[in-house]
């Protein structure tokens, strides 16, 4: 069998078409995902009910026939199966007790308590491995240390990670101590996803970018250079996508300084810019704007073309820059996969 155009991508080769899938390709702007979701009950039942996430996860790969299925979880199940108590607000968004102290850090699970909770997740894992048509990678995932830990301690998501940042400078120590939990449980949660059938595991980092200079540095590159590392020791063919969120110039070297293998791109870098500056390490993936899925037309086929040019002289792999939105048509996303290939 030839090798999954993904994983090629994913080693290095310029492909005449560059694979595609989609950030929250299943989610809430599908009519099937939705009424998978009610039959679960809520969103957090969907996603510890094996059968009804794997369903979810394929729903796209049926409809569309993208290169790639991301494992439907959320990176907030980490802290959960730490011990934090986690619930969704419809409309709102997640919430989470909170972390705001050493006392509170000692108060976690250690890492190997994690399985116990996150058991359904590595059974979907196994699911989709046994389903998936032949030609479709799986993607398996994890939140970055650092955007996790931003909900942790806010207990909710925020805009500036203001929380985050306060703990960070203020009791530098428990700060560090959280972080360092998430990196090594990162590193058995996401092992676990690659024994049960993940062929790529991808790391989201969506706040990467709140974090600037030293401090980029320290909780954005070396958690997921410490990952990635600790990781390839276990499963050297295991190839790693990184997201570092709005990092700008941050993208630049980070493939090279964590051992990535891909960089993932958001819509604040232009695909020329990146193709210069981020394409030159390797394999990059993105970046078209999310909002294309909603307005659709002219612009969506013309910002695709561009992307795909821009990108032509080397790895890439097609991608939006963000997650797709609830309000999406679902025929823009026909005339995106299209386009990328050939339309
Ligand atoms: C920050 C973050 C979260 N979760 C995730 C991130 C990082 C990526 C990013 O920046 O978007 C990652 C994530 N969340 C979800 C996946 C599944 C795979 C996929 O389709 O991409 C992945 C990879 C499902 C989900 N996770 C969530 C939904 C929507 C829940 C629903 O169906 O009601 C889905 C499909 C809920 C969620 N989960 C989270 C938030 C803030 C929210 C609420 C906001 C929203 O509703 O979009 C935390």
């Amino acid at each position: 069998m030839t090798e999954k155009t993904i994983l090629r991508a994913l080693r290095g080769e310029t492909l005449p078409t560059p694979p595609v899938w989609m950030m929250r390709q299943a989610g809430r702007y599908l009519p099937e995902y939705r009424a998978t979701r009610a039959k679960a009950g809520d969103f957090l039942k969907l996603c510890y009910n094996p059968e009804l996430a794997a369903e979810v996860t394929l729903q796209p790969i049926r409809r569309y026939g993208f290169d790639a299925a991301i494992l439907f979880a959320d990176i907030l199940l980490l802290p959960q199966a730490l011990g934090a108590d986690l619930w969704f607000v419809t409309g709102e968004g997640p919430r989470l007790s909170t972390v705001t102290d050493m006392a509170g850090v000692q108060g976690l699970r250690p890492k190997d308590a994690i399985h116990e909770t996150l058991a359904p997740v590595y059974e979907t894992v196994r699911i989709l491995s046994r389903e998936l048509p032949r030609e479709t990678t799986l993607i398996g995932f994890a939140g970055a240390p650092w955007t996790v830990a931003t909900y942790m301690i806010a207990g909710q998501g925020t805009p500036d990670q203001a929380p985050a940042h306060r703990l960070k400078n203020s009791d530098r120590a428990a700060f560090v101590a959280l972080i360092d939990l998430l990196t090594v449980a990162t590193v058995d949660y996401l092992s676990a996803q690659i024994e049960a059938g993940a062929e790529v595991v991808k790391i989201f980092d969506s706040w990467a970018g709140s974090l600037k200079g030293q401090d980029f540095h320290d909780f954005a590159l070396e958690p997921a250079r410490r990952i990635i590392a600790d990781l390839k020791a276990r499963h050297p063919d295991i190839p790693v996508i990184a997201f570092p969120r709005e990092a700008g110039d941050g993208y630049i070297g980070f493939a090279r300084a964590t051992g990535a293998d891909c960089v993932a791109l958001d819509n604040s870098v232009t695909p020329e810019w990146a193709a210069e500056h981020v394409q030159v390490d390797g394999c990059v993936q993105g970046n078209l704007a999310s909002r294309h899925m909603v307005t659709g037309g002219a612009e969506l086929v013309t910002e695709t073309r561009r992307i795909v040019a821009a990108f032509r002289g080397g790895p890439h792999i097609f991608n939006l820059g963000h997650g797709i939105t609830p309000d999406a048509d679902p025929d823009n996303v026909t005339r995106m996969i299209e386009t990328v290939r050939g339309g």
